[in-house]
């Protein structure tokens, strides 16, 4: 499976480098493709370390502004012109989204997703995984918009929320499953 990853950009500490190499690692031996920003920075860097390590394929979507940053071992690296077009691309070479820790970059890929989804505009899987609790604050107001009437549609619909790597490749793989039963079929 092609799975985009949006996360921070920033070179951070243990608690969030350990979670990205143990989601890294998953995806490698799993025989996925990482589909990315493409940067050799921050936790972006040690997931690309990590997927590669482990047998996984990189998929680098940079942008002409951030060329010079971009990764130079990936198995593909396409340049966009600009950031609205690498977001599209991200999306589009793209079989399912994982939010991991990250800023404002990440935080606008994430909506951007979301909002997408939420128009009927793509159905692919999007999950967040909560690392160390560090979404809880974007739940509690993402929960706060569904009970008060703000979302056309129950926020599980929306997205996935997982507390480990582990939570998050099993609901890919339940959701593949089910993209794959004929309509009508009873889910598991
Ligand atoms: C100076 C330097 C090393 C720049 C590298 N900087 C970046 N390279 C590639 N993608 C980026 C960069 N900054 C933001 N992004 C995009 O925005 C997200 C990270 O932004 P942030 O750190 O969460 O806010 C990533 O998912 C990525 O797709």
């Amino acid at each position: 499976m092609h799975i985009c990853v949006f996360l921070s950009a920033a070179d951070l500490g243990e608690r969030y480098t350990r979670p990205a190499r143990e989601f890294a690692e998953l995806l490698g031996k799993g025989g996925h493709t990482l589909v990315w920003g493409g940067s050799d920075s921050g936790l972006m860097k040690v997931v690309a370390d990590g997927v590669r390590a482990s047998g996984g394929r990189l998929v680098g979507i940079s942008v002409e502004l951030l060329r010079e940053h971009a990764r130079e071992d990936t198995d593909e690296l396409v340049i966009t012109e600009n950031l609205a077009e690498r977001k599209a691309l991200l999306l589009s070479r793209s079989e399912a989204i994982v939010v991991l820790a990250g800023g404002l970059g990440t935080l606008d890929e994430a909506t951007e997703v979301l909002e997408l989804r939420k128009h009927g505009l793509h159905r692919k899987p999007v999950v967040l995984l909560n690392t160390e609790g560090f979404y809880d604050g974007l739940i509690l107001q993402l929960r706060r918009m569904e009970d008060e009437g703000f979302l056309p549609l129950p926020l599980t619909d929306l997205v996935h929320i997982a507390a480990d790597g582990a939570a998050v490749f099993a609901h890919l793989e339940e959701s593949a499953a089910s993209d794959h039963r004929p309509p009508g079929t009873p889910g598991p």
